[in-house]
């Protein structure tokens, strides 16, 4: 590998291989390619003859980590597929397939989705004849899984303090772990408490992970939570080989557990190790650099960093005041599809907002225009009704004692067991003490259900053994044509659409989840199982990047600040520039947690290479009725001669200008796209993870 690619302080962290490393730059400054070209270079000085199998790089989502794998295996060749690039919770679910029965519960574990959860917190709720409908499932979960991220158990809190919720979430608690692991089943902050304490209570276990992992990598670390920094404490050893790169202005995922602390007392969690400061921004011209530090600026209590970058000049950015939202939405589909013409690549091109919502304008006017996008994240796909379905018999039949999905297809599509015999079959198997599955693979020996019903009970088991065997023999996808021909799915749910059109769209659906093991089984090769594809869907799912969403390459993206974190695009529009979305927070009043909207607002605009739009609606449409907005006060932050204030009709609405032809054209010249092999980058998809 060509070191020459790195400036000085990159190179240092590429090369200083012992200890605890810490790189703590601004947004664009090289960290990701720090970790990438450190794996090379550990590959190639094999330290301690370390394998490719030694090295473990943790990346935030499960999509940037296969683009660094991939980035990898093009750096270094085949033996760069050794090495595990995964997300922590991706990292987890690996330890715990190997060694999870330490633990007490079965080999094959399922990971539970949020469906899965909310139904056991329900069902402990009524236990505790609490009411599910006067009290949301969903906060009470909110609630334990912050609870675990932070390393406790609920705890009731004293007299005066805390409000129902918490009473309710200390009570239900105990059910709810209990429930998991009587259905051999994960949830997903699970991932990260498990292997911490089968490393703690292991010896063995300890010995055989560090020494496996003896080096280190972890992307994005400013948004680590505490299970992951435990985890990562232990996975250390006693070697710590542990290099860390991060933005601490890039911290966005607090709501969601992040500790900042982590990233700004490195020193203090990994002593004596080495600290990196990158300075040169190599992502973005100045002008959008300029902007970009002007918000970050404002934030107190910050490390503070020094940016600069020799792209000097670049076109200003653009800040355009839209009359409203559907002409926000014209204007900026009217633009793209401008560039698009002037020859830059659709996939090159994003348009970031704050919440989800704001991609549905946006959208139809894409569409209108016949240009092609992909919403990242946005898709509903796994909460569709009969793909849930689909997804339980699969549920079932890799874990028999998943009363939950069990449940929900024992009469789907109705095989005559109704809820009488359900409810009989539940007594009996409370009445026993043994499982649901037991009770019903013995059904004909009740003499209290319905008459046939046994009979009924008896087919469904031998239906779900049959194919148990069946998906074991591999196949996954001609298994499941299979299966749902045998249970007449199709018909059951053409029969109960209420249209044509929307029967249709079940069985898209239906083929959607076909068409989605059809490639995971391409990809697998002959390891493919049921159940590493279920945990898969799982951890893709929470994690929000919809792989499995087919695509083609060639599309403007658009997504949630949250989902670019470390990607970057020459375009970028970033819309919804008011107050109440960015910052987004209550009506007019003070943001919830306005630092981190702030850090929000500077991780959208770094996101640009070349040109920035910063796009608002002067009214709104809400329930029906026109609102007018006020302007989001980051935007008096940019300093003016980084600016240019946009009008949405003439002349941009018209023909592109000379000077943007030329403009463009330049661009052209200076970012051709750079063939694989070629020196200067090659082989990273544009607009994807960089580094
Ligand atoms: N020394 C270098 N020479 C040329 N290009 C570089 C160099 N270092 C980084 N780059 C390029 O700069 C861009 C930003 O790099 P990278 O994505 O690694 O930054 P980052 O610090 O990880 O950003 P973020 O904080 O947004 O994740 C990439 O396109 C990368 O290839
Ligand atoms: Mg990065």
């Amino acid at each position: 590998m060509d070191l020459s690619k790195l400036n000085p302080p990159q190179r240092e962290a590429v090369v200083t291989l012992q200890g605890p490393l810490l790189v703590l730059a601004g947004a664009g400054s090289g960290k990701t390619r720090v970790i990438t070209h450190r794996i090379v270079h550990l590959l190639n000085e094999r330290p301690d003859h370390i394998l490719a199998r030694n090295i473990l790089a943790v990346t935030f989502t499960n999509k940037a980590a296969s683009e660094m794998k991939e980035r990898l295996v093009h750096m270094a060749g085949p033996r760069a597929q050794g090495v595990l690039v995964c997300t922590f919770h991706a990292f987890g679910a690996e330890m715990l397939r190997e060694d999870i029965h330490r633990l007490g519960w079965p080999k094959k574990f399922a990971i539970a989705d949020m469906g899965d959860q909310l139904a056991i917190i329900r069902r402990a709720m009524r236990d505790h004849r609490i009411d599910d409908r006067a009290f949301d499932a969903r906060k009470v979960l909110g609630l334990i899984s912050k609870a675990k991220n932070s390393g406790q158990a609920p705890e009731p809190k004293p007299e005066g303090i805390g409000d129902d919720y918490d009473l309710i979430t200390h009570m239900v608690y105990p059910d709810y772990q209990l429930a998991l692991k009587a259905q051999g089943s994960v949830d997903f902050d699970d991932l990260l408490i498990l292997p911490t304490r089968l490393l703690r209570e292991h010896s063995d276990l300890y010995l055989k992970y560090t020494h496996r992992f003896r080096y280190l990598l972890v992307d994005e670390f400013q948004d680590t939570n505490l299970a992951q920094l435990e985890l990562l404490k232990l996975m250390a050893g006693q070697s710590k080989n542990v290099c860390a790169v991060g933005d601490d202005d890039q911290c966005i995922y607090s709501w969601r557990g992040a500790e900042v602390r982590n990233i700004l007392h490195f020193d203090h969690f990994f002593p004596g190790g080495k600290e990196v400061r990158l300075e040169q921004n190599y992502r973005s011209v100045q002008m959008v650099l300029d902007a970009a530090n002007a918000v970050i600026a404002k934030n107190p209590e910050r490390k503070a960093k020094q940016m600069w970058t020799d792209r000097k000049g670049g076109p200003k950015v653009k800040v355009v005041a839209c009359p409203n939202d559907e002409e926000e939405a014209r204007f900026v589909a009217h633009e793209i599809q401008k560039h698009i013409s002037l020859g830059v690549p659709a996939d090159d091109i994003a348009v970031l907002y704050r919440t989800n919502g704001q991609s549905h304008p946006i959208e139809e006017m894409l569409r209108e225009k016949n240009i092609a996008y992909e919403v990242v994240g946005g898709s509903e796909f796994f909460d569709r009704r009969e793909v849930k379905d689909v997804i339980a018999y699969f549920k079932v039949i890799v874990n028999r004692l998943d009363e939950i999905s069990l449940m929900r297809i024992i009469n789907v599509p109705s095989r005559g067991i109704g809820d009488v015999t359900v409810e009989r079959l539940h007594a009996h198997s409370r009445a026993e003490g043994v499982t649901l599955w037991t009770v019903m693979r013995k059904a004909s020996e009740y003499d209290d259900l319905p008459p046939g019903a046994g009979a009924k009970v008896h087919e469904f088991v031998d239906l779900i053994e049959r194919y148990r065997a069946a998906y074991e023999a591999g196949q996954l996808a001609v298994a499941t044509r299979k299966l749902l021909e045998e249970i007449g799915f199709r018909d059951a749910t053409r029969a109960h659409a209420t249209s044509a059109t929307s029967a249709d769209k079940k069985l898209k659906g239906v083929d959607g989840v076909i068409d989605s093991l059809e490639r995971f089984e391409k990809r697998e090769g002959p390891k493919a199982s049921l159940l590493t594809y279920l945990n898969r869907l799982s951890l893709d799912n929470k994690q929000e990047d919809d792989e499995d969403v087919p695509g083609s390459n060639r599309r403007v993206t658009l997504m949630t600040i949250h989902s670019s974190k470390g990607l970057e695009y020459r375009l970028v529009f970033f819309i919804g520039m008011e107050e109440d979305l960015m910052p987004h927070g209550g009506m007019q009043g003070e943001a919830q947690n306005l630092e981190e909207e702030r850090r929000l607002c500077y991780v959208g605009i770094t996101r640009a290479k070349e040109l920035l739009y910063l796009t608002r609606a002067v009214t709104r449409v809400k329930r029906g009725k026109e609102v007018p907005r006020t302007p989001s006060r980051f935007l008096e932050d940019l300093p003016e001669d980084v600016i240019e204030h946009v009008t949405p009709d003439a002349p941009r609405q018209g023909p592109p200008t000379t000077e943007e032809k030329n403009f463009f054209a330049n661009l052209k010249e200076r970012f051709k796209k750079p063939q694989p092999g070629t020196p200067g980058g090659g082989g990273v998809p544009p607009g994807g993870r960089a580094g």
